[in-house]
């Protein structure tokens, strides 16, 4: 069984418009809500794939009210912990470039983080947890590092989606899988990537410091998948791109469904390339039928160097 884990879940509120103009009223051309976070997201690409999981994490007001309804509306096992505050709502501005504007999230309670935790207690080997996304402000900075001997108590496994140091603080507790982009990436070594080489000797540094698979991804321009035997790299499939919010997810969501099926890294990363973009290809996540029409353009190659 997968479980997601999403602390600070999002209506992602998407507004298009022909273009932005700063200290003027705009109008939208178009606007949608969708369920999001990076768990959530998670989890509904894991229902397109049929692969059994739950979703875990706090909502709360009358946005909270909004996620769970769209959530069940998509038949998904969502067990979130109820907080008095509102969910935060953040909002995705398409008008020729992508902007994102993320709110910071609502307090966690003592008492819900509690009931919070003690949702592990039901975890059992060979479970997978996903981890993913920012931390509301009321949260510690180890918050993520803290539920690993939660996890790794029943014999399970995990996977991390942050940033910065709250990720390189649980590397020596093995994930199953990291995925930063490759800005991620050089912020993480303080450096610039100057090319491939660079993104693989870095990837490499992740798995040294403890991760079992590391995922880069590079938005348009593919991904790689490094792992102690083997390299590979996948330029990304064209197609014309609609929304790419959730795509890092996506491939997480494809990587980890596989993997928990087939216990192979190029099988998975077959299905995390195909789930990511197309993501990248649909207005709001990836479904089923894009996902596999996608797939039939992957193509990965071993790489040498
Ligand atoms: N513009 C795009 N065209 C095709 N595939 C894409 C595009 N953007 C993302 N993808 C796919 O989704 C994966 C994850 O996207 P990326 O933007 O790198 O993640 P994140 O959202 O975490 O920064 C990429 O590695 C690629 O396979
Ligand atoms: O928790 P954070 O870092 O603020 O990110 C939350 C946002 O990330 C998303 O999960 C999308 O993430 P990706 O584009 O990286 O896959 C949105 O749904 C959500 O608004």
């Amino acid at each position: 069984m997968i479980y997601t884990v999403t602390v600070n879940p999002s209506i992602d509120y998407i507004v298009q418009l022909p273009q932005l103009t700063l200290g003027a009223v705009n109008r939208m051309s178009y606007d949608t809500k969708l369920p999001g976070g990076k768990g959530i997201n998670v989890s509904r690409i894991l229902n397109q794939l049929a692969v059994k999981n739950a979703a875990w994490g706090f909502l709360g007001g009358f946005t909270g009210g909004f996620i769970q309804q769209q959530l069940a509306a998509e038949q998904m096992t969502a067990d979130f912990t109820k907080i008095d505050a509102d969910t935060r709502i953040n909002v995705k501005i398409k008008a020729g470039e992508e902007t994102e504007i993320n709110g910071q999230g609502p307090a966690i309670s003592a008492p819900a983080l509690a009931a919070f935790k003690d949702k592990f207690d039901q975890l059992q080997a060979g479970d997978i947890v996903v981890m993913s996304g920012s931390l509301p402000p009321t949260l510690p900075e180890s918050f993520y590092r803290d539920l690993i001997p939660l996890i790794k108590a029943h014999g399970a496994d995990f996977v991390i989606d942050t940033t910065g140091q709250a990720l390189l603080d649980t590397l020596s507790a093995q994930p199953l899988v990291i995925k930063p982009n490759h800005h991620e990436l050089a912020a993480l070594f303080n450096v610039e990537l100057t090319g491939d080489a660079d993104i693989v000797k870095y990837g490499r540094k992740l798995l040294d410091l403890g991760a079992k698979h590391v995922l880069v991804s590079m938005a348009g321009d593919g991904a790689f998948l490094i792992t102690p035997d083997q390299v590979y790299k996948s330029t990304a499939p064209k197609g014309t791109v609609i929304n790419s919010v959730g795509a890092g997810d996506s491939m997480i969501a494809g990587f980890v469904g596989t993997f928990s099926q087939t216990h192979d890294p190029l099988q998975s990363f077959e299905t995390g390339l195909a789930c990511g973009s197309a993501t990248a290809f649909s207005e709001d996540l990836a479904n089923q039928a894009k996902i596999a029409e996608v797939r039939q353009s992957i193509h990965i190659d071993t790489y040498h160097n």
